[in-house]
C-alpha cells in the first residue's frame, strides 16, 4: 500500500468483489483496494480439490455462521457456511453452475428495477464462464444433447468468460447420472429445453465450476484475480476486516461515503482508508447489511438499541433474507453399488484410494462435489389434480404479507404453479447417506434424493447483535414461517418416494432397505411429509436478499444502479442485492450481477 487514498475500495474479496477488482482495475488510471477479512486459500487442498468442499466447515476458511433457533424447524439451529478467504464462498461452495430462469429475472424488474430482466441479464449470465465440451461418451450417457448449440464454434461455449466450467466425466457420475435422467423421462418429466435458455423443467446433468483438465476448483480468486494480480493499480489486503464505512454529511439528509475503518490481523491496528470515488460493499448476504448498520444506515430502533447514531433511516436493511430450504431422504443401495459412504465415514483406506486416484489420474470421487445431476419440477399433485391446485392458488392469493416484497413473492409463485412451464423445487441425487435429519448415521451404502424449495414465501432477517464489529450478526431466516411453504415442500418431499420407486433408479436401491431416519418413511402420507419437513429441513446455503434492489418505498436498500439509498459513493454488489431468490444455486447470479455492476460503475465514473 503506497497511498491511503484509492479511487475505489472494495470491501470483501469474495465472489463478487474479485470480479469488480478485475474489471474496474482494467483502467490503469483507476486505483483499487480490496480489503478481505480472510486469507489466501487457493493452494489449500480443501479449497482446490472439488470433492473436499465440505471439509472447510468450521475452519479458518469459513465464517461458520449459525441461525437463531428456528421455530418451524423444531427449534433447531442451522449452521450456515460462508467463505472467509479470497474468492469468498466461490472458494468453498459445491461448484454447481445452475442458471436462473427468465421469470426469476423478469420479476426483479417488476419491483421497479428498470432494465433488470432476462433480456438484459442473459449476456452476463452466459458470458462469465467458458464451458468445455464433454467427452463423447459422457455426452451420450448423460444425454447432453441439449448443450450442443454451445459448441457451434469449437470446443468451448462461444461466449467464453474467465470462469472455466466442465461436466463430470462418466467415471465420476457412475450409473446414477444416467439412471436419474431415464427415471424422470419415465415419470413423464423429460427435459423441456436447454436449462440456460430461461424456462425448463426436467432432469439434466449440470456443469460445475471445475477446470476440465486439472480437475481443480475455479473460484473468483483464480478466475478473476490471478490473471491481473500484477497490475500496479490493484492492491489486495488480506486478514483485514472492515469495521464500518465512514460517512460525511453532505446536505440536510444526505451523506457521502468517504472511506472505511478497518483492522488488519497482525498489522498496524485500526486504520482509516479513504476512497476518492466509491466504497463498494461485497461482504456477502450477512455482512453487507451488518456493515451498513454499523455505519448508521438501517432501522433506527435496531441501531438505537446498540447506541449507534442513525445517519440514514431505512427499516429494510437486513430484512428480506431468503434461502432455499432443503430436505433429503437417503435410501440403502443394492449391495455393490458404488457410493461415497466410506469417504463420509472417514475410512482411511477409502480416503487414500480416492486421493491416489485424484493425484495420479485426475479421476475418482474427489474430482467433483458429487452434486452434478438436477431436475426442476412443478408439483406433481397439481398437474394431475386441478382442483387441488386451484385450492392452493386460492390460499396463496389470500396469504398474509408482512414485507413490501412479499406480494411479489406471491405473484411469482402463483404464476409458476399456474403455467407449470417451470419448477417450484430443485431435485438432485447424491451417492452417499445424508444426515440432514437429526440422528446417527446408519451402516451401509446409500443414495440420497434431495429437494430444495425454489421460491419460498417465508423471509427472515439479519441484524447486528452488538455495536462491536467483531461480534457475529443475529441471523434468523424464519424458515417455514409462511405455512404454505410447509404445504408445498411436503408435496415435493413426498414425491421423492415416487422417484425412488421408479425404474431405473428403483433398481439401484435395496427393496425394504434402511433409510437415514425412522421418520423418512413417508409413503403417500402428506401429514408425515409435513412432519419430516419440520424435522429435517436445512440450508442449501443460498441466502440472498438482505440489501434488496427495489424502490425504497417497496423495501429497497439499493437502487437499480446498486447505490445505497440516502448515501452518495456507496454501493452494494453481492448476493444481498437480489430482491427475490432465483430458482438457481446462487453463484451464477452473483457472477452475473458483479459483471453487470462493473459496467454500471464504469459508465457512471
Ligand atoms: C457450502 C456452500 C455451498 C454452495 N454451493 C453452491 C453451488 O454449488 N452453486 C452455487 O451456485 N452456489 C453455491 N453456494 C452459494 C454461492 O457460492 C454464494 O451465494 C456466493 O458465492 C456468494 O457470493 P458473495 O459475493 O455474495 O459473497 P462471498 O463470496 O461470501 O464474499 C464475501 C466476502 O467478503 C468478506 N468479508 C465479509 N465481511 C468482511 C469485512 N467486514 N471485512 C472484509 N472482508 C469481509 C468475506 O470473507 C468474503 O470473502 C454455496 C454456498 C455455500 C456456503
Amino acid at each position: 500500500m503506497e497511498d491511503t487514498r484509492y479511487d475505489f475500495i472494495i470491501v470483501g474479496g469474495g465472489t463478487a468483489g474479485l470480479v469488480l477488482a478485475n474489471r474496474l482495475s482494467n483502467d490503469e488510471n483507476v486505483s483499487m483496494l480490496v480489503l478481505e477479512a480472510g486469507g489466501n486459500g487457493d493452494e489449500d487442498p480443501r479449497v482446490a480439490v472439488p470433492g473436499l468442499f465440505r471439509t472447510n466447515a468450521n475452519t479458518e476458511n469459513d465464517w461458520a455462521f449459525t441461525t437463531t433457533p428456528q421455530t418451524n424447524l423444531n427449534g433447531r439451529v442451522i449452521n450456515h457456511m460462508q467463505g472467509k478467504l479470497l474468492g469468498g464462498t466461490s472458494s468453498i461452495n459445491a461448484q454447481a453452475l445452475i442458471p436462473p430462469s427468465a421469470s426469476d429475472l423478469n420479476a426483479w424488474e417488476k419491483l421497479g428495477n428498470t432494465n433488470w430482466n432476462w433480456e438484459t441479464m442473459e449476456p452476463y449470465l452466459k458470458g462469465f464462464f467458458t464451458l468445455s465440451k464433454p467427452e463423447e461418451d459422457a455426452s451420450k450417457r448423460l444425454d447432453l444433447a441439449w448443450s450442443k448449440d454451445s459448441w457451434s464454434k469449437g470446443d468451448v461455449s462461444h461466449l467464453g468468460g474467465p470462469v472455466k466450467a466442465s461436466f463430470a466425466d462418466v467415471q465420476e457420475e457412475g450409473p446414477l447420472g444416467t439412471a436419474w435422467i431415464q427415471t424422470f423421462n419415465n415419470l413423464g418429466y423429460p427435459l423441456t429445453q436447454n436449462p440456460f435458455d430461461g424456462a425448463s423443467t426436467g432432469p439434466y446433468s449440470g456443469a460445475s465450476t471445475i477446470d476440465p483438465v486439472t480437475r481443480t476448483r475455479i473460484s473468483s480468486s483464480n478466475a478473476y484475480y490471478h490473471p491481473v494480480k500484477g497490475r500496479k493499480n490493484l492492491y489486495v489486503l488480506t486478514a483485514c476486516t472492515v469495521e464500518k464505512v465512514l460517512l460525511e454529511q453532505n446536505g440536510a439528509d444526505c451523506y457521502n461515503a468517504t472511506g472505511v475503518q478497518c483492522v488488519q490481523l497482525g498489522g498496524k491496528g485500526r486504520m482509516i482508508i479513504n476512497a476518492k470515488k466509491e466504497v463498494i460493499l461485497c461482504a456477502g448476504v450477512f455482512q453487507s447489511p451488518k456493515l451498513l448498520e454499523l455505519s448508521g444506515i438501517g432501522n433506527p430502533d435496531i441501531l438505537g438499541g446498540h447506541g449507534i447514531d442513525v445517519k440514514v433511516a431505512n427499516p429494510y436493511v437486513g430484512t428480506n433474507l431468503q434461502d432455499h430450504l432443503m430436505h433429503s431422504i437417503s435410501f440403502e443401495t443394492r449391495d455393490g453399488f458404488p457410493t461415497r459412504d466410506s469417504l463420509l465415514r472417514r475410512d482411511p483406506a477409502a480416503i487414500q484410494a480416492a486421493m491416489g486416484a485424484y493425484k495420479a489420474h485426475k479421476l475418482g470421487p474427489f474430482c467433483s462435489s458429487a452434486v452434478t445431476s438436477f431436475a426442476f419440477l412443478p408439483v406433481d399433485d397439481f398437474k394431475n389434480n386441478l382442483q387441488q391446485r386451484d385450492l392452493f392458488l386460492d390460499q396463496v392469493s389470500r396469504s398474509n404479507t408482512k414485507h413490501p416484497i412479499d406480494h411479489h413473492r406471491v405473484s411469482v409463485l402463483k404464476s409458476l404453479i399456474q403455467d407449470q412451464r417451470e419448477g417450484t423445487a430443485q431435485y438432485f441425487p447424491y451417492a452417499a447417506q445424508a444426515t440432514l435429519a437429526q440422528g446417527s448415521m446408519q451402516p451401509g451404502n446409500f443414495i440420497t434424493f434431495v429437494v430444495s424449495l425454489s421460491h419460498p414465501l417465508s423471509s427472515g432477517t439479519v441484524h447486528i447483535s452488538s455495536a462491536d464489529p467483531s461480534v457475529k450478526p443475529t441471523i434468523d431466516h424464519q424458515y417455514l414461517s409462511h405455512p404454505l411453504d410447509v404445504e408445498l415442500q411436503a408435496r415435493h418431499v413426498r414425491y421423492i418416494e415416487k422417484i425412488a420407486a421408479t425404474e431405473p433408479l428403483s433398481t439401484l436401491l435395496k427393496p425394504k432397505g434402511l433409510r437415514n431416519h425412522p421418520a423418512a418413511f413417508i409413503g403417500n402420507d402428506l401429514e408425515k411429509a409435513k412432519e419430516y419437513v419440520r424435522l429435517a429441513g436445512t440450508t442449501n446455503w443460498h441466502s440472498v436478499g438482505t440489501c434488496a434492489m427495489a424502490l425504497r418505498e417497496s423495501g429497497g436498500v439499493v437502487d437499480p444502479e446498486l447505490r445505497v439509498y440516502g448515501v452518495g459513493n456507496l454501493r452494494v454488489v453481492d448476493a444481498s442485492v437480489m430482491p427475490l431468490i432465483p430458482q438457481s444455486n446462487t453463484q451464477s447470479m452473483v457472477y452475473a450481477i458483479a459483471e453487470r455492476a462493473a459496467d454500471i460503475i464504469r459508465n457512471s465514473n
